[in-house]
């Protein structure tokens, strides 16, 4: 067994409660969204872990999202990397509609395709592959090997940018992703072995809600 990896999204944006499309839009946390980045804190702080690094997005919503974990663990500035190849997928010429809105436009199934789908992108925007092919190459360089060598690594970042990583942790299809929804604040908490593999995977909250 090597280091640890938690993934978390970040806690609910005021564009996530008006039901706008986001990518890199850059709106805030809500009250609720502190609150749920604060429960994911104190999740891993009962956990029990301290991180020797922590990486997030170049987005407001993520950076919050890390800095509150970290307080709840007792890690207040700790090192944070921020990158933007962590930044949500890029929703292109959806961005800021709302989401009601394009359903009523092109369609539940096309919307829904849009947001859960492997390689369809949305107008203009990045597929789940796309964001893929820019998240997965800055895991294996910047992220991995720092588990591997036994760190403890926080990554604080998105909905989709966090979906393409999990595609690939838990080894899901292209089918089996579009089920998947992340919930925001919930920590994601990985052991990897030493072939970089998954050798447990705890989840430190509730993802059922998730949509
Ligand atoms: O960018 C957004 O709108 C959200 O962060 C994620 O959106 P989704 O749930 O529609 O993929």
């Amino acid at each position: 067994m090597t280091g640890t990896l938690v993934l978390v999204r970040h806690g609910q944006s005021d564009w996530n409660l008006k039901n706008l499309f986001t990518g890199w839009r850059d709106p805030d946390l809500t009250e609720l969204g502190v609150q749920e980045a604060n429960a994911g804190g104190k999740a891993l702080a009962d956990y029990g872990i301290k991180f020797d690094i922590a990486f997030t997005s170049v987005l407001t919503r993520a950076q919050k999202t890390c800095n509150i974990i970290l307080e709840n663990v007792g890690q207040t500035g700790l090192e944070t990397i921020k990158d933007q190849a962590l930044n949500e997928r890029d929703y292109g010429d959806l961005s800021g509609l709302n989401k009601d809105d394009a359903r009523a436009k092109w369609g539940e199934e096309q919307v829904h395709i849009w947001r859960r789908s492997y390689d369809v992108p949305p107008p203009g925007g990045e597929s789940l592959r796309d964001t893929g092919a820019r998240v997965w190459p800055y895991y294996l360089t910047e992220i991995l090997p720092r588990v591997l060598r036994g760190e403890k690594v926080l990554v604080a970042a998105h909905g989709n940018s966090l979906r393409s990583l999990v595609m690939v942790l838990d080894k899901l299809t292209k089918e089996q992703i579009l089920g998947v929804n992340l919930a925001t604040g919930v920590p994601m908490v990985y052991k990897l072995n030493a072939d970089s593999t998954v050798a447990s995977k705890e989840v430190l909250g509730d993802m059922s809600g998730a949509h």
